[in-house]
Protein backbone atom coordinates (compact mmCIF):
# COMPACT_ATOMS: atom_id res chain seq x y z
CA UNK A 1 0.00 0.00 0.00
CA UNK A 2 1.38 3.32 -1.04
CA UNK A 3 0.44 6.28 0.63
CA UNK A 4 0.71 9.72 -1.00
CA UNK A 5 -0.13 13.13 0.60
CA UNK A 6 -0.69 14.36 -2.71
CA UNK A 7 -0.24 14.64 -6.62
CA UNK A 8 -0.34 17.30 -8.74
CA UNK A 9 0.88 18.44 -12.12
CA UNK A 10 3.86 21.28 -12.44
CA UNK A 11 7.10 22.72 -12.87
CA UNK A 12 9.96 21.95 -11.24
CA UNK A 13 10.93 24.16 -9.14
CA UNK A 14 14.43 23.34 -7.99
CA UNK A 15 17.75 22.38 -9.29
CA UNK A 16 18.99 21.45 -12.77
CA UNK A 17 15.64 20.35 -14.24
CA UNK A 18 13.82 23.28 -13.02
CA UNK A 19 10.99 24.46 -15.46
CA UNK A 20 10.50 21.24 -16.67
CA UNK A 21 6.89 20.01 -16.98
CA UNK A 22 6.36 17.50 -14.37
CA UNK A 23 4.22 15.02 -11.93
CA UNK A 24 4.87 15.73 -8.54
CA UNK A 25 3.98 12.34 -6.22
CA UNK A 26 5.06 13.49 -2.85
CA UNK A 27 4.53 10.33 -0.53
CA UNK A 28 3.46 10.58 3.31
CA UNK A 29 5.79 10.97 6.23
CA UNK A 30 9.24 10.46 6.57
CA UNK A 31 12.16 9.05 8.55
CA UNK A 32 13.71 12.26 9.92
CA UNK A 33 10.94 14.44 11.46
CA UNK A 34 7.20 13.33 12.35
CA UNK A 35 6.13 16.36 10.23
CA UNK A 36 4.52 17.16 13.72
CA UNK A 37 5.32 20.94 15.09
CA UNK A 38 6.28 19.96 18.36
CA UNK A 39 8.88 17.69 16.84
CA UNK A 40 10.25 19.79 15.30
CA UNK A 41 13.15 21.23 17.60
CA UNK A 42 14.06 17.66 18.57
CA UNK A 43 13.83 16.06 15.05
CA UNK A 44 17.11 14.97 12.63
CA UNK A 45 15.50 17.43 10.16
CA UNK A 46 14.54 20.87 11.61
CA UNK A 47 14.01 22.94 8.74
CA UNK A 48 11.37 21.14 6.64
CA UNK A 49 9.49 23.57 4.55
CA UNK A 50 6.78 20.78 3.56
CA UNK A 51 3.58 19.44 5.13
CA UNK A 52 3.68 15.93 4.84
CA UNK A 53 1.70 13.82 7.26
CA UNK A 54 -1.45 11.76 5.96
CA UNK A 55 -3.09 11.43 2.58
CA UNK A 56 -5.64 14.71 2.54
CA UNK A 57 -4.02 16.50 -0.04
CA UNK A 58 -5.12 16.90 -3.49
CA UNK A 59 -4.32 14.41 -5.38
CA UNK A 60 -3.16 12.40 -2.30
CA UNK A 61 -4.51 8.87 -1.02
CA UNK A 62 -3.50 5.40 -0.25
CA UNK A 63 -2.85 3.23 -3.49
CA UNK A 64 -3.16 -0.68 -2.95
CA UNK A 65 -0.74 -1.56 -6.43
CA UNK A 66 2.60 0.04 -8.49
CA UNK A 67 -0.27 -0.48 -11.17
CA UNK A 68 -2.85 1.77 -9.65
CA UNK A 69 -0.95 4.39 -8.39
CA UNK A 70 1.08 4.46 -12.10
CA UNK A 71 -2.52 5.39 -13.73
CA UNK A 72 -3.49 8.22 -11.38
CA UNK A 73 0.09 9.65 -12.04
CA UNK A 74 -0.27 9.17 -15.73
CA UNK A 75 -4.09 10.58 -15.65
CA UNK A 76 -2.14 13.85 -14.54
CA UNK A 77 0.10 14.02 -17.58
CA UNK A 78 -1.76 16.05 -20.33
CA UNK A 79 -3.23 14.45 -23.36
CA UNK A 80 -1.14 17.39 -25.88
CA UNK A 81 2.22 16.93 -24.86
CA UNK A 82 4.27 17.42 -27.69
CA UNK A 83 7.57 15.36 -28.16
CA UNK A 84 8.10 16.20 -24.25
CA UNK A 85 8.94 12.48 -22.32
CA UNK A 86 6.97 12.50 -19.43
CA UNK A 87 7.90 13.17 -16.18
CA UNK A 88 7.51 12.06 -12.53
CA UNK A 89 9.02 13.02 -9.60
CA UNK A 90 8.86 11.38 -6.50
CA UNK A 91 9.45 13.28 -3.32
CA UNK A 92 7.93 13.56 -0.22
CA UNK A 93 8.69 13.35 3.24
CA UNK A 94 11.35 10.87 2.56
CA UNK A 95 10.32 8.99 -0.70
CA UNK A 96 12.52 5.83 -0.42
CA UNK A 97 10.59 4.58 2.58
CA UNK A 98 8.01 3.84 -0.09
CA UNK A 99 9.16 3.74 -3.66
CA UNK A 100 10.52 0.39 -5.04
CA UNK A 101 11.36 -1.13 -8.52
CA UNK A 102 7.84 -2.44 -9.26
CA UNK A 103 6.44 1.02 -9.26
CA UNK A 104 9.20 2.23 -11.28
CA UNK A 105 9.09 -0.44 -13.66
CA UNK A 106 5.21 0.79 -14.05
CA UNK A 107 5.59 3.73 -15.01
CA UNK A 108 8.67 3.18 -17.75
CA UNK A 109 6.25 0.89 -19.27
CA UNK A 110 4.18 4.01 -19.41
CA UNK A 111 6.83 5.92 -20.98
CA UNK A 112 7.86 8.20 -17.89
CA UNK A 113 11.33 9.01 -16.73
CA UNK A 114 11.37 8.76 -13.17
CA UNK A 115 12.77 11.37 -10.79
CA UNK A 116 13.67 11.60 -7.18
CA UNK A 117 14.28 14.12 -4.49
CA UNK A 118 15.98 12.38 -1.26
CA UNK A 119 17.62 13.12 2.07
CA UNK A 120 20.05 10.15 0.61
CA UNK A 121 19.77 8.40 4.27
CA UNK A 122 18.41 5.16 2.46
CA UNK A 123 19.20 3.06 0.13
CA UNK A 124 17.39 3.51 -3.57
CA UNK A 125 15.87 0.60 -5.80
CA UNK A 126 17.18 0.14 -8.81
CA UNK A 127 16.04 2.05 -11.95
CA UNK A 128 15.81 5.74 -11.13
CA UNK A 129 16.37 7.90 -13.98
CA UNK A 130 17.03 11.40 -12.00
CA UNK A 131 18.07 11.02 -8.32
CA UNK A 132 18.41 14.32 -6.30
CA UNK A 133 20.35 14.28 -3.13
CA UNK A 134 19.98 16.83 -0.47
CA UNK A 135 22.11 15.86 2.90
CA UNK A 136 20.57 16.69 5.80
CA UNK A 137 22.71 17.94 8.81
CA UNK A 138 25.05 14.88 10.91
CA UNK A 139 22.77 12.24 9.21
CA UNK A 140 24.79 9.32 7.66
CA UNK A 141 24.69 9.87 3.82
CA UNK A 142 23.86 6.15 2.24
CA UNK A 143 24.18 7.49 -1.08
CA UNK A 144 27.02 9.17 -2.44
CA UNK A 145 26.51 9.11 -6.14
CA UNK A 146 24.04 10.80 -8.01
CA UNK A 147 22.64 12.95 -10.87
CA UNK A 148 22.89 16.24 -8.62
CA UNK A 149 23.52 17.01 -4.85
CA UNK A 150 20.89 19.59 -3.54
CA UNK A 151 22.41 21.34 -0.28
CA UNK A 152 20.06 23.67 1.34
CA UNK A 153 22.43 26.33 2.72
CA UNK A 154 23.30 27.15 5.69
CA UNK A 155 23.52 24.37 7.77
CA UNK A 156 26.74 23.93 10.43
CA UNK A 157 26.57 20.46 10.46
CA UNK A 158 26.56 20.06 7.01
CA UNK A 159 28.75 22.49 5.15
CA UNK A 160 29.48 21.86 1.00
CA UNK A 161 33.03 21.20 1.65
CA UNK A 162 31.55 17.81 3.30
CA UNK A 163 30.34 16.94 -0.01
CA UNK A 164 32.49 18.67 -3.46
CA UNK A 165 34.39 15.40 -3.63
CA UNK A 166 31.39 12.87 -4.10
CA UNK A 167 30.11 11.38 -7.00
CA UNK A 168 27.44 13.73 -8.58
CA UNK A 169 26.68 15.58 -12.11
CA UNK A 170 25.73 18.82 -10.77
CA UNK A 171 25.86 20.42 -7.40
CA UNK A 172 23.61 23.05 -5.77
CA UNK A 173 23.14 25.28 -2.73
CA UNK A 174 19.81 26.32 -1.97
CA UNK A 175 19.12 28.85 0.29
CA UNK A 176 17.24 27.77 3.58
CA UNK A 177 13.69 29.05 3.41
CA UNK A 178 12.45 29.30 7.36
CA UNK A 179 10.12 32.05 6.42
CA UNK A 180 5.94 31.46 6.08
CA UNK A 181 5.98 34.76 3.93
CA UNK A 182 9.40 35.71 2.30
CA UNK A 183 12.88 34.27 1.77
CA UNK A 184 15.10 35.65 4.18
CA UNK A 185 17.16 37.81 1.77
CA UNK A 186 20.84 37.59 4.03
CA UNK A 187 20.38 33.56 3.78
CA UNK A 188 20.21 34.58 -0.13
CA UNK A 189 23.12 36.32 -0.17
CA UNK A 190 25.34 34.10 1.76
CA UNK A 191 24.75 31.51 -0.39
CA UNK A 192 25.31 33.48 -3.71
CA UNK A 193 28.91 34.92 -2.14
CA UNK A 194 29.32 31.00 -1.56
CA UNK A 195 28.93 30.23 -5.11
CA UNK A 196 30.58 32.98 -6.05
CA UNK A 197 34.00 31.95 -4.47
CA UNK A 198 33.43 28.23 -5.13
CA UNK A 199 32.61 28.23 -8.46
CA UNK A 200 31.69 24.37 -8.33
CA UNK A 201 28.40 25.18 -6.94
CA UNK A 202 25.54 26.56 -8.47
CA UNK A 203 22.91 28.71 -7.12
CA UNK A 204 19.10 27.03 -6.69
CA UNK A 205 16.18 29.07 -6.12
CA UNK A 206 13.14 27.60 -5.68
CA UNK A 207 10.98 29.10 -8.39
CA UNK A 208 7.99 27.73 -7.74
CA UNK A 209 7.94 29.42 -4.38
CA UNK A 210 9.15 32.94 -6.18
CA UNK A 211 6.64 32.48 -9.23
CA UNK A 212 3.68 30.99 -7.43
CA UNK A 213 3.00 27.92 -9.25
CA UNK A 214 2.74 25.83 -6.15
C1 LIG B 1 10.68 18.51 1.40
S1 LIG B 1 12.10 17.67 0.77
C2 LIG B 1 11.46 16.03 0.44
C3 LIG B 1 12.48 15.10 -0.14
C4 LIG B 1 13.52 14.54 0.84
N1 LIG B 1 12.96 14.19 2.10
C5 LIG B 1 14.65 15.50 1.02
O1 LIG B 1 14.79 16.07 2.11
O2 LIG B 1 15.40 15.70 0.06
C6 LIG B 1 12.26 18.37 -0.90
C7 LIG B 1 13.39 19.34 -1.12
O3 LIG B 1 13.13 20.52 -0.39
C8 LIG B 1 14.31 20.93 0.28
N2 LIG B 1 13.93 21.74 1.43
C9 LIG B 1 13.26 21.31 2.52
N3 LIG B 1 13.07 22.32 3.39
C10 LIG B 1 13.64 23.41 2.83
C11 LIG B 1 13.78 24.76 3.26
N4 LIG B 1 13.29 25.17 4.45
N5 LIG B 1 14.42 25.62 2.44
C12 LIG B 1 14.93 25.21 1.25
N6 LIG B 1 14.82 23.95 0.79
C13 LIG B 1 14.18 23.05 1.57
C14 LIG B 1 14.95 19.61 0.63
O4 LIG B 1 16.31 19.73 0.98
C15 LIG B 1 14.75 18.81 -0.63
O5 LIG B 1 15.73 19.12 -1.59
N1 LIG C 1 7.32 23.08 -8.09
C1 LIG C 1 7.95 22.38 -7.14
N2 LIG C 1 9.21 21.97 -7.38
C2 LIG C 1 9.79 21.22 -6.40
N3 LIG C 1 11.03 20.65 -6.46
C3 LIG C 1 11.21 19.93 -5.33
C4 LIG C 1 10.07 20.04 -4.53
C5 LIG C 1 9.86 19.19 -3.34
O1 LIG C 1 9.10 19.56 -2.44
O2 LIG C 1 10.46 18.11 -3.30
C6 LIG C 1 9.18 20.87 -5.20
C7 LIG C 1 7.87 21.38 -4.95
O3 LIG C 1 7.26 21.21 -3.88
N4 LIG C 1 7.31 22.11 -5.97
S1 LIG D 1 14.28 14.93 5.22
FE1 LIG D 1 13.10 16.02 3.64
S2 LIG D 1 10.92 15.58 4.07
FE2 LIG D 1 12.12 14.89 5.85
S3 LIG D 1 11.94 16.59 7.25
FE3 LIG D 1 13.85 16.91 6.09
S4 LIG D 1 13.31 18.15 4.28
FE4 LIG D 1 11.40 17.39 5.20
MG1 LIG E 1 8.79 21.57 -1.90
Amino acid sequence: MYQVKEAFYTLQGEGAQAGRASVFCRFSGCNLWSGREQDRATARCTFCDTDFIGTDGHGGGRFATPEALAQHILAMWPNEAGNATPYVVFTGGEPLLQLDAALIVNLHSLGFEVAVETNGTLRPPAGIDWLCVSPKGNNPLVVQRGDELKLVYPQVEAPPEAFAHLDFGHFFLQPMDLSPVDQDTDTVSRTTAYCLAHPQWRLSLQTHKIAGFD
